[in-house]
């Protein structure tokens, strides 16, 4: 944490001190007036009136939570200030559990910490309760709009782009120039989904998918700076830091962007032109004209549905490839391990291809490996909506919130063995290798709720096949035709971010790319 940073949460812990005393009085209440025989996890003990607030303050809040449940088990109460209770969930068992068995119980995602602004009021899809709307929309995504169909449909789209980031690190590689592989993994990310979801690149305006991007990182990030703000109690409504406003202009300039790229969708439909192909628009725009839908979308539906696409879809694969990067070039075993493998099918005239990766077992368990130890994603929200028990503790309706720690699951030393290393041969499923597996060898069939890097159950990720194909041909692509120096140092620095999701890491991935294999 930079100091700017410590400042910043000082003053919202000074914050929330002050404004939980001023709403103490009133809510004393609701904890002494509690008469119910309702059975609740036990709960580590908490300061006086900020209950377990510090912990989210301490700097990697996953990590805080693994070493909580560590001390005090798997299924915990925690109570932020004085209203908010709820439960945290750090074993596979009882992940299994609630994703599974009592999937139905909660089947809508907590928004208690999301920041709540936003300018399409009602339409939102990833914190939408279950219902009509999310069915209809997680329907659509599935069956449509990220189904396989779809994803094989758009393989020109992924070919193109990574070609575009080789000649752009053959150029680094040719003058002796280090790159910032975080930087222009992210530009990839961004270019894929947006020409997938609104052909951009294509477009006239070739600086759209960069605004777009841009954009979508401010929203985000002031998202976030707010959602905290509203867990600092009475006083964080007034939005001292004007995070709000910010946030509603960021969401203006999306709106005008997203809204004269539906005009541009809707007149070549008119036209009839075929163009890139039916992009993820094109197929929205269908269901926002059909009369006969189960749902009948907005206009806004649309644009709100757009915006958290790209929140959920950008950033969270690229930090993922750049984790992947940084273990391969720290463990020089695993990446020779896998440049043999790549040669070995793909040969030395061709770049490695997506429709490769089903004979590349230890390209996919390096991806694997790289989810599980760097998860985007390390904490799942949830809340109960039908009263019910897990582990012999009760779940309220409406009331009971559910955190599952995935971060804490996938280093859980009861579910892996050397939890913390990198070891991408634990997901190799080979029984005819004479390799030695040992003991870290693990077979993954279906869901297994060890290995939770696209959550689980009814709201898990439908983007994860998409993620998936993008980092496996990405990856692939980036061990075939380079060596990799770090800048600096013989390794790479694997510090992470710090806060309640930054799950980045801590310094850009500053790399000299070696030509290996030149493509072109
Ligand atoms: C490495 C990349 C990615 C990771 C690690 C990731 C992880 C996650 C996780 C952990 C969740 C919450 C699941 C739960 O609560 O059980 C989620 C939800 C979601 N993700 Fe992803 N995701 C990735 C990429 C994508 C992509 C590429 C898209 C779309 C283009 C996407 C769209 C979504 C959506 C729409 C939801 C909400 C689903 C719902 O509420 O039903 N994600 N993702």
């Amino acid at each position: 944490m930079d100091t700017s940073d410590a400042m910043f949460y000082c003053f919202l812990f000074f914050l929330w001190i002050i404004s939980s005393i001023l709403v103490r009085s009133f809510v004393n209440n609701r904890w002494s007036n509690r008469t119910d025989t309702v059975r609740h996890p036990p709960s580590p003990p908490a300061l006086p009136i900020i209950g377990h607030l510090h912990l989210l303050i301490s700097s990697n809040v996953p990590n805080s939570f693994q070493t909580l449940a560590r001390r005090y088990g798997p299924l915990i109460q925690l109570r932020l200030g004085t209203s908010l209770t709820f439960t945290l969930v750090s074993s596979f068992t009882v992940a299994k559990d609630i994703l599974k068995t009592h999937d139905s119980d909660f089947p809508t995602r907590a928004t208690v910490f999301t920041s709540g602004y936003n300018i399409y009021k009602g339409s939102t899809f990833i914190n939408a309760p279950y219902g009509t709307y999310w069915r209809y929309l997680k329907k659509l995504c599935m069956n449509e709009l990220l189904s396989s169909s779809q994803i094989n449909r758009s393989i020109h789209i992924r070919e193109e782009e990574i070609l575009k980031l080789l000649e752009s690190l053959m150029k680094n590689s040719k003058k002796g120039e280090f790159c910032d592989l975080s930087m222009v993994l992210t530009a990839m990310t961004n270019n894929v989904i947006c020409r997938m979801a609104m052909s951009t690149r294509c477009s006239e305006n070739d600086d759209e998918a960069k605004e777009i991007k841009k954009i979508v990182r401010d929203v985000f990030e002031l998202g976030r700076m707010l959602g905290v703000n509203k867990m600092m109690g009475p006083l964080g409504k007034f939005d001292i830091f004007g995070y709000e406003k910010k946030l509603g202009l960021a969401m203006g300039q999306f709106d005008r962007l997203v809204e004269r790229i539906m005009k541009e969708h809707e007149e070549k439909e008119k036209r009839g032109c075929e163009g890139e192909g039916r992009d993820l628009m094109d197929i929205m725009l269908e269901s926002y004209k059909d009369t006969n839908a189960e749902v009948k979308l907005t206009r806004n539906d649309v644009k709100a549905f757009f915006l958290e696409i790209f929140l959920a879809g950008t950033d969270t694969s690229s930090v993922a490839m750049q984790w992947a990067m940084a273990e391969l070039i720290n463990h020089p075993q695993a990446f020779k391990k896998l440049r043999e493998e790549i040669d070995s099918i793909v040969g030395s005239n061709r770049l490695v291809k997506e429709s490769d990766v089903p004979n590349l077992p230890y390209l996919r368990a390096t991806v694997k490996e790289t989810l599980r130890l760097h998860t985007p994603g390390p904490i799942l929200f949830r809340e109960c909506t039908n009263d019910c028990s897990i582990n012999g503790y009760d779940f309220k309706k409406s009331k009971s919130l559910l955190v599952i720690n995935s971060y804490a699951i996938m280093r859980d030393p009861n579910a892996w063995t050397d939890p913390d290393e990198f070891i991408p041969e634990r997901f190799l499923v080979n029984s005819n290798s004479t390799e030695n597996l040992g003991q870290h060898h693990m077979e993954i069939k279906g869901q297994d709720f060890r290995h939770l890097p696209f959550g689980g159950g009814r709201r898990g990720c439908p983007g994860a096949s998409l993620a998936s194909t993008v980092m496996q041909a990405t990856i692939g692509a980036l061990v075939q035709c380079f060596d990799w120096k770090v800048k600096g140092g013989e390794k790479v620095d694997l510090k992470s971010g710090s806060g309640l999701l930054a799950t980045a890491m801590a310094h850009p991935l500053l790399c000299y790319p070696i030509t290996h294999f030149n493509p072109f």
